[in-house]
């Protein structure tokens, strides 16, 4: 018999599973509301005109394809973390941070959870938002924490339960560490305001609790990267340690160049050569170095003054794209004559939009209309376009009327 006769058959995964089935349906008006990844108004995949400026200066530049340094071009880890904490942030001039390139928001997860696995003496215990996005779970228990989770998300209202995030935030161990979605929060498009974010950071810091943050969608969420930092950059105000998972997928349509970063925050330039000492060793064995092609692309974006301005146009456009199609769906399901509150569609932001729809309803969508989306009701707004806003209302109003 064969040795992997033992092997059995797994789930496909609950978000890029969802493109799977989409991909084997051939109704023409079928719509991928699944993985959050960026259509343009017709649909299409968008690569940014700043990215493709920026891959003909680097193919221009003739580089050669050595080995990146373990950690990632030092040049590329620079540019992102004053991405991620302003250029004028302590953190930067003084070089407290261990920014290391990683193969993408995943990637950084990856690296904080081994860092975090060694060298978090005080707790294994990670407590993630409920809920959270899919990934987050067996990413950390495959470095042997323990996940548990923090009151986000209220049914009731569609929103933030800051009340009950706050009761149980003022209940986490010390020394426990509190996962964040610093903006557009993944899957209910929930974020805190300003002034909960601070009350958070308080009772964060009085209870010695460890803020590990994941940005996946700076800039993405309002369209301002100043704005999308903020939770991160209060943080770091108010004192914290924090440790930071960068994605460049979603803000510069960077999904399959695998460009992201993780940071930790050190108290001064000794301790930072030593954490990053112990970074690299945690990366050598995991995949040896990075990918050089994505970074390059992110490295000419963001040290390039025009390109980088004419980025943050992009990704304002982007973002505003996505807002526009959050009213239009609400103005879409009033034409329909739905009487019920779709406030929520347009308060949450970033990429998703957490519906409210039941399992029931959503398998009628995707059975009825063949629309694809996640079963907890999440869909990326981004697959949504003015050719099918109208026939997305429609099909929700009839499965929720
Ligand atoms: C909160 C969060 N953190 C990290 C990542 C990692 O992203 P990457 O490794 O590509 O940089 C995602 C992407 N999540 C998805 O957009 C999604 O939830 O659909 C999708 O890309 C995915 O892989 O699931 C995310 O939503």
């Amino acid at each position: 018999s064969s040795w992997w006769s033992n092997v059995e058959m797994g789930p496909p995964d609950v978000i890029l599973g969802v493109t799977e089935a989409f991909k084997k349906d051939n109704n023409p008006k079928k719509m991928n509301l699944g993985v959050g990844a960026y259509r343009d108004d017709n649909g299409k995949p968008y690569i940014l005109p700043s990215v493709r400026k920026a891959e003909e200066m680097v193919v221009a530049a003739n580089l050669d394809k050595e080995y990146s340094p373990i950690g990632g071009d030092a040049e590329y880890c620079s540019s992102v973390a004053k991405l991620a904490f302003g250029t004028d942030s302590p953190v930067i001039t003084n070089k407290l941070n261990v920014t290391v390139q990683s193969i993408s928001g995943t990637g950084a997860l990856r690296i904080g959870a081994a860092y975090f696995s060694k060298w978090h003496s005080k707790s294994k215990d990670f407590y993630i938002p409920s809920p959270s996005w899919g990934n987050h779970t067996p990413i950390l228990k495959h470095s042997g924490l323990e996940v548990k989770s923090y009151r986000y998300y209220d049914p009731k209202t569609c929103g933030f339960d800051f009340a009950g995030a706050m009761e149980d935030i003022s209940k986490i161990p010390e020394g426990s560490v509190i996962l964040l979605h610093a903006c557009a929060h993944n899957p209910t498009g929930v974020d805190p305001k300003p002034e909960q974010w601070a009350e958070m950071s308080s009772v964060i810091k009085s209870r010695k609790i460890f803020p590990f943050f994941d940005m996946a969608y700076q800039g993405f969420a309002s369209g301002d990267t100043k704005k999308d930092a903020f939770a991160v950059r209060k943080f770091i105000e108010d004192g914290h340690q924090v440790s930071l998972c960068q994605s460049f997928a979603k803000n510069m349509g960077l999904y399959g160049e695998r460009a992201g970063a993780f940071t930790l925050i050190c108290s001064d330039a000794d301790e930072a050569a030593r954490v990053m000492s112990q970074v690299k060793i945690i990366i050598r064995p995991m995949y040896s170095n990075p990918p050089v092609h994505g970074a390059r692309l992110v490295k000419t974006i963001l040290t390039t003054p025009e390109l980088n301005a004419q980025w943050l146009t992009e990704v304002k456009g982007m973002a505003d794209r996505i807002i526009g199609m959050r009213t239009k769906l609400v103005e879409g399901l009033a034409k329909e004559g739905s009487s019920k509150n779709w406030q929520h569609v347009t308060d949450q932001i970033g990429m998703f939009c957490f519906t409210g729809l039941t399992p029931e309803q959503v398998g009628r969508l995707t059975k009825e209309f063949s629309i694809y989306l996640t079963k907890d009701g999440r869909i990326s707004v981004a697959g949504v376009c003015s050719g099918n806003v109208d026939y997305l209302a429609h099909a929700i109003h009839t499965v929720t009327k």
